[in-house]
């Protein structure tokens, strides 16, 4: 089915995709509007497996950073034909930007929502390429631990490095948002946000449970070659909105709008509810 909207976007110019709205915001990065779940999980899927593809093809490997929440839900079709077969899943090395400190079989862990959805379906990843968070130390020795593992992987170019300053950079970090604008485990208001001189960090204070938890910090974040940052339902619409469009300097950023990759590229999947507070924006099919 072709999708087709008027839209205007403060900021933005559009072109109808197959089955979203896409358009590039001036300094916000590409907006692509999906039309239902569905179509954003096509739409996401896609994407990761041209990433991969490019990658694949440039460097030999694909370096990709995951998260928690809804998004790994959202990524499910990765799992599905063609791209379980299309896909080079051998030459994916997976991490997370944030992990909570619970052991790996516990309900919140990241990398048990992830092993569940993605990595346990029939999909050939390599267990050694899976560089899960250490469960079994204190939040602050996982995330020195999982930076060192990073060092060492900078080293040999698995991952990449930033031309401009020494951070690792991903192939694509995914990100998912909370309601409060936050990322990763950054979240508004918090010291964590000012953390430069770690690519990983730790907060024991975390506004959304657990309290403990491990996190890429903002500079690692902005030197990726891609960032997707999926928000879906109208719960996020206003921080979608505070974090996309032009709100002024009255109040601090929310994390959400710090994502601002220096030389890469910053692409939003959004459905319609979460986009529906964006300035400007009026529907109509
Ligand atoms: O471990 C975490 O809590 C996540 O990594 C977190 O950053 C998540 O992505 C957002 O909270 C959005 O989660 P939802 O999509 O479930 O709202």
């Amino acid at each position: 089915m072709v999708c087709v909207y008027f839209v205007t976007i403060i900021g933005c110019t559009w072109k109808p995709r197959r089955m979203a709205l896409s358009g590039v915001h001036k300094d916000r990065g590409e907006l692509r509007i999906h039309e239902s779940l569905d179509e954003l999980g096509t739409d996401l899927a896609d994407y990761i497996a041209e990433l991969s593809e490019t990658s694949v093809k440039e460097r030999g490997v694909f370096a990709i950073a995951l998260s928690g929440g809804s998004l790994i839900g959202l990524m499910g079709k990765l799992c599905e034909a063609p791209y379980n077969k299309t896909v080079d899943w051998a030459k994916w090395y997976i991490f997370w930007a944030d992990e909570r400190a619970v052991a790996k079989n516990h309900a919140d862990s990241n990398y048990k929502l992830a092993k569940d959805g993605l990595l346990s379906k029939q999909v050939p990843i390599v267990p050694s390429h899976v560089h899960s968070i250490n469960d079994s130390v204190s939040a602050e020795e996982a995330a020195d631990e999982y930076e060192f593992v990073i060092r060492q992987l900078v080293k040999t170019r698995t991952i990449s490095v930033s031309d401009i300053s020494d951070c690792p950079k991903f192939d694509l970090i995914l990100l998912g948002m909370g309601p409060d604008g936050h990322v990763a485990s950054l979240f508004p208001n918090h010291p964590v946000l000012e953390a430069n001189d770690e690519w990983v960090t730790y907060i024991t204070d975390s506004p959304k449970p657990p309290p403990e938890r491990i996190t890429f910090t903002l500079p690692v974040i902005n030197s990726a070659s891609n960032v997707a940052v999926v928000v879906a339902g109208e719960g996020k619409a206003e921080a979608v909105h505070l974090a996309i469009d032009d709100v002024g300097t009255d109040c601090p950023p929310l994390p959400a709008r710090m994502v601002q990759p220096t030389k890469g590229k910053l692409v939003w999947f959004l459905d319609k509810p979460a986009a529906s507070k964006l300035e400007g924006s009026q529907f109509s099919e």
